[in-house]
């Protein structure tokens, strides 16, 4: 039983505690709903929807409580002819939604329900001649990308298929002065970019590209005097960041340099203590994307009863090691 009465306090004082059944019982509803306001904003990427609730459910040791079977019959619905998944039944294939089916397969255990083959060559498929990759059959060229192919071929265990030399080359061809990375060569330093930059470069073990103290420093910089995190200089925090930035930090192993407490009561200042859900910032709106980055942020600063989350997989460690280590 996750209920806080239950986990040791791990951070002293004032620490609102995790909300976690008020949390649990948010994203059964969101789930279950269709027709209001947020169902519909976010029907076109319904699948990251899937991955963001259902992880959110795994961290906290719920995932039992929806039907497996429904949930994995509706993503692979979503699979278009070309091996790519839309973001819901019946829309164009993406790699922003492939990465999203491939991470909830993986985290019931299902991946093989998948054609690999097709799978991975519609994401090889999207390697340009350059080492990027593009999004869809379009062609636009970010970083993104570069990630998403990278972890869902690291996952079905099919690396092989692209050409990860050029890719890692690609990808530090997008490193900035600042230590950062952008969407492209010579972008802006952001911090969702520099996630998904230096979570490509730690699963190919290249990590070496990467100057560890000038991108922490631009990194711990990124916390504010409320303990949030924001993404870019002068931006106001967002409970969001507390994964982009603090996954990136863990996996440069500069995590020290950030106030974790802090972190930590921001991110449960940004609870809707009723209703359940997190937003981005104290007293805004809830939603699912929140949630989930607020409770894989949580889970890795290591707050009690929370399944520990891969930084680079953004799956969690009991996932990851089934499916990489095949144990
Ligand atoms: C598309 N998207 C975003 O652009 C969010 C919007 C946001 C939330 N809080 C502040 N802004 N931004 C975001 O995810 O930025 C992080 C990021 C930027 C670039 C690359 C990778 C991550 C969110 C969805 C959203 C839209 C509007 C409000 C809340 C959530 C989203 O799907 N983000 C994706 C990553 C992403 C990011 C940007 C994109 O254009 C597309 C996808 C994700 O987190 N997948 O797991
Ligand atoms: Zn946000």
């Amino acid at each position: 039983d996750l209920s806080p009465a239950n986990s040791i306090s791990f951070f002293p004082g004032d620490m609102g505690e995790l909300q976690v059944e008020r949390h649990v019982a948010y994203i059964l509803t969101v789930e279950k709903r269709k027709d209001d306001f947020e169902s519909v904003v976010m029907e076109h990427l319904r699948l990251n929807g899937a991955y963001w609730g259902l992880t959110t459910l795994d961290i906290l040791g719920k995932l039992d409580a929806v039907d497996k079977d429904e949930v994995i019959s509706w993503v692979m619905q979503c699979q278009h002819e070309s091996g790519g998944f839309g973001g819901n039944i019946g829309h164009d294939p993406h790699m922003l939604y492939t990465l999203s089916a491939i991470q909830v397969l993986a985290l019931f255990g299902k991946l093989h329900v998948l054609d690999i083959d097709k799978v991975s060559s519609y994401i090889a498929g999207l390697q340009n001649e350059d080492g990027s990759f593009s999004g869809d059959m379009w062609g636009e060229v970010d970083t993104r990308f570069s990630y998403i192919a990278i972890c869902s071929l690291a996952l079905l265990r099919q690396l092989d298929k692209i050409d990860v030399g050029k890719a890692v080359k690609y990808i530090v061809s997008c490193k900035n002065v600042d230590g950062g990375f952008g969407c492209t060569p010579g972008a802006e330093s952001h911090a969702g970019q520099i996630f998904c930059c230096v979570g490509a470069l730690a699963i190919t073990g290249s990590l070496h590209h990467v100057d560890k103290d000038l991108l922490g420093w631009w990194l711990c910089e990124r916390q504010v005097k409320s303990g949030g995190l924001n993404g870019r200089p002068e931006k106001l925090p967002d409970v969001c960041y507390s994964w982009w930035v603090l996954s990136s930090l863990i996996m440069i192993d500069r995590v020290h340099w950030i106030d974790k407490e802090k972190l930590a009561k921001f991110i449960l200042d940004c609870q809707d203590k009723e209703k359940g859900g997190i937003s981005d910032r104290p007293d805004d709106a809830v939603d699912v994307f929140h949630t989930y980055f607020g409770v894989a942020g949580l889970s890795l600063l290591e707050y009690p009863g929370l399944k520990p989350i891969d930084p680079a997989y953004a799956l969690p460690v009991s996932v990851v090691n089934k499916v990489i280590l095949g144990k």
